[in-house]
């Protein structure tokens, strides 16, 4: 197993349930990894698998694929259940300058990962996979529903990142980035959305990969009714943070232009006139 001074890179995985993608993700990041063309060494990476107590059978497969000597262990949390607060975890975890975070269930290309690492950098401290890149194909199994979704929440996030993608769950950040975030959301399922607010992550500091989002290998998705709802309420929150200031600001400006406006009708106004009021 690699020391804390050579690993550089930190991939983390929240998983639920996911026992029967575990393998089959991890050694393809690491056959990815160890191709002679990959950017970076596999030797300077590890993957956390954020699991939330699923008793599948993923202990015991993560195990025997460190028996293997893959670099990968598990977090397994028994009191804490959500998407970004496992990714939160994970990121705590690490311990890489940079991390990059992916769904177990390989609809994130295990074979992206050297790129999506690559692409981090101290002036470019976030990399975005994208699924509205140049060339980009979605899959069209792809249910009619979900793209009527994802549509939809990316148009009302518009207003608060230039990212073509904020919904996207396959997405890295430096640490000394995730470090500067205030106050992450816990509850929500777009992370990558609320770092990219509260981290005040610049446009130009932005990297984007295009990829294909495939259709899930094995397992169920956790995207419910309940998790859309929690989204709404998250931009809401999202909206808050951002322009609160200028909210106020603004009625600040409309109480003076107000106040100014009423003073110089008063001024206006006979002497006589003026007395009475
Ligand atoms: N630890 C933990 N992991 C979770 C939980 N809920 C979901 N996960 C894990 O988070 C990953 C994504 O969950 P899915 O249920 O597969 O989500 P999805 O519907 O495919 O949504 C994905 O794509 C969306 C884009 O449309 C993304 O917005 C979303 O973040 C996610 O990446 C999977 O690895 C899943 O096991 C949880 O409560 N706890």
């Amino acid at each position: 197993m690699s020391s804390r001074q050579t690993i550089h890179y930190s991939v983390i995985v929240p998983a639920f349930r996911e026992n029967g993608n575990i393998r089959p993700l991890v050694t393809r990041i690491f056959a990815a990894l160890r191709r002679a063309d990959s950017p970076v060494p596999a030797e300077q990476v590890e993957v956390i698998i954020v699991d939330d107590n699923s008793r599948d059978g993923s202990v015991e497969n993560v195990q025997s694929l460190q028996q293997e000597g893959y670099n990968v262990r598990i977090v397994v949390r028994t009191t804490e259940r959500g998407l970004s607060s496992a990714v939160v975890r994970g990121f705590q975890e690490g311990m890489g300058d940079n991390m990059l975070c992916m769904d177990a269930d390989l609809q994130h290309p295990p074979e992206y990962v050297p790129t999506m690492l690559a692409s981090l950098s101290p002036s470019s401290t976030f990399v975005l996979g994208t699924r509205y890149g140049k060339g980009v194909e979605m899959d069209k199994d792809w249910p009619v529903h979900r793209r009527i979704i994802s549509a939809g929440a990316r148009i009302l996030a518009l207003p608060l990142t230039s990212a073509s993608d904020p919904m996207s769950g396959f997405f890295g950040i430096r640490k000394e980035s995730f470090l500067k975030a205030r106050n992450l959301n816990s509850q929500g399922f777009k992370i990558a959305l609320d770092l990219l607010v509260k981290a005040h992550i610049p446009p130009h500091a932005i990297a984007e990969v295009p990829f294909s989002f495939g259709i899930r290998a094995e397992g169920e998705s956790k995207l419910t009714g309940k998790v859309m709802i929690k989204y709404l309420e998250q931009l809401a929150e999202l909206y808050w943070y951002k322009f609160s200031a200028l909210v106020v600001f603004l009625l600040v400006l409309f109480v003076v232009v107000l106040l100014i406006f009423a003073r110089s009708l008063m001024s206006d106004l006979p002497p006589a006139a003026q007395h009475k009021y």
